[in-house]
């Protein structure tokens, strides 16, 4: 059984406008038409193009067929091309609906086990209305469809639908219709939209990037030991103590806890991978260079913060007075709004370390989503 999918690429786009032509214009990088042929992978896929577009088609390295000035043209152009070589089914599809699911090829491909033809559809959702300026009346949506492509058949059978059409159809399905066909409708999908007019790229593009979104979590833990000192950093802030912590660095158990998660969610190790303690050039260094180091990480591997949360473990000093400070100076490193960054405190009920105050503990977990 070999089934062929034809994507039909050789439209002007003149509705999209935009100088070149819909399917050769970028969506997130890309032309269009690298996005459809991409959902087709897998399969033999014949690309039916515009003459003057060849030059950009050819790079894309798979076969090209020059289709004609119509889109049931261009259709025969690629069935006849594939005439004699013992294909058994082909998909019929618009370069123009670039995020078709594989889910939707797969229902279609099932259903033709059974069937002469099948194509994804969706029902109509809005009220449908007859008028211009003012409506007139409201059509009978039960048992009306919005047709997406691919839309699938037995070779031979779509062959010869095409060959007898005086021409003028839709799509292909009208054409098997007008040849007596049998098509069964298949669930289609809202994110099968045709790349139509100037803004649907815009609405193509957020679609691809929710799609690709990639969701990022990490978490640090970190604890300091109190020693002499009047002071301690926590979090960006000084805030004055009776003791002071001690570490190699500055010993801001917060800022670290965070930077911890940063690296954490990057899977890029942790603070000590990046900054070893065994180097005498991080003694007593400030800790918001190894924060805006994770933060530069994070922005170079394509991520932003969603929201971080830092909780300090501590029976003295009380954060309360200072937590706004702190969610300000963590904001100002990581170079992100403060309403997504959260400092917070609890004592451990005068239990373990903490509750002897013999050190400060901080957890913190952060939340990178690709930019
Ligand atoms: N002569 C044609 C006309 C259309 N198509 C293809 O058929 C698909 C659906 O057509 P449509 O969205 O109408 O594309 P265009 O004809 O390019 O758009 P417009 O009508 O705005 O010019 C598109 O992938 C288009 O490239 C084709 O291969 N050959
Ligand atoms: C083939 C098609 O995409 C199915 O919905 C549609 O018929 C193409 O229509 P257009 O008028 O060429 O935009």
């Amino acid at each position: 059984m070999t089934t062929v999918a034809i994507i039909v690429a050789a439209g002007r786009g003149t509705r999209a406008g935009g100088g070149l032509p819909k399917q050769w214009r970028p969506l997130n990088g890309r032309p269009v038409v690298a996005h459809t042929l991409e959902a087709f992978r897998g399969l033999r896929r014949i690309l039916v193009i515009h003459p003057d577009d060849r030059p950009l088609a050819e790079p894309l390295g798979v076969e090209l067929v020059e289709g004609a000035g119509s889109r049931a043209g261009s259709v025969l152009a690629a069935l006849r091309a594939l005439e004699g070589q013992d294909v058994t089914r082909v998909l019929i599809h618009d370069a123009a609906r670039p995020l078709v699911p594989r889910a939707v090829i797969d229902r279609v491909v099932a259903a033709l086990d059974g069937a002469v033809g099948a194509a994804p559809a969706l029902t109509v959702t809005d009220a449908l209305w007859r008028g211009a300026a003012h409506v007139t009346g409201t059509e009978d949506r039960t048992a009306l469809w919005r047709a997406q492509t691919p839309q699938g058949f037995r070779f031979d059978a779509i062959l010869a639908a095409h060959l007898a059409h005086p021409g003028g159809a839709a799509d292909d399905v009208e054409v098997a219709r007008a040849a007596g066909l049998d098509v069964v409708i298949v669930e289609g999908d809202d994110s099968n939209m045709k790349v139509t007019w100037p803004a649907d790229f815009a609405r193509a593009e957020a679609m691809l990037k929710g799609r690709n979104m990639d969701i990022r979590m990490g978490n640090g833990y970190d604890v300091h030991r109190f020693g002499a000192g009047d002071h301690v950093w926590l979090c960006g802030v000084k805030v004055p103590h009776g003791r002071g912590l001690q570490g190699h660095s500055d010993a801001d158990v917060g800022m670290h806890a965070l930077t911890d998660a940063i690296y954490g969610a990057l899977a890029e190790g942790d603070i000590g991978q990046h900054f070893p303690p065994s180097d005498m050039k991080w003694k007593g260094a400030e800790s918001h260079i190894f924060l805006r180091h994770a933060a530069e990480r994070m922005r170079a591997r394509g991520f932003r913060l969603s929201n971080c949360d830092v909780t300090l473990i501590c029976e003295r000093p009380k954060i309360g007075p200072h937590a706004e400070a702190m969610r300000a100076a963590l904001a100002d490193i990581l170079g992100v709004d403060p309403g997504i960054v959260s400092v917070k405190a609890t004592t451990s009920e005068r239990l373990g370390f903490t509750g002897r105050e013999e050190g400060i503990a901080a957890v913190a977990t952060a939340l990178l989503v690709s930019a």
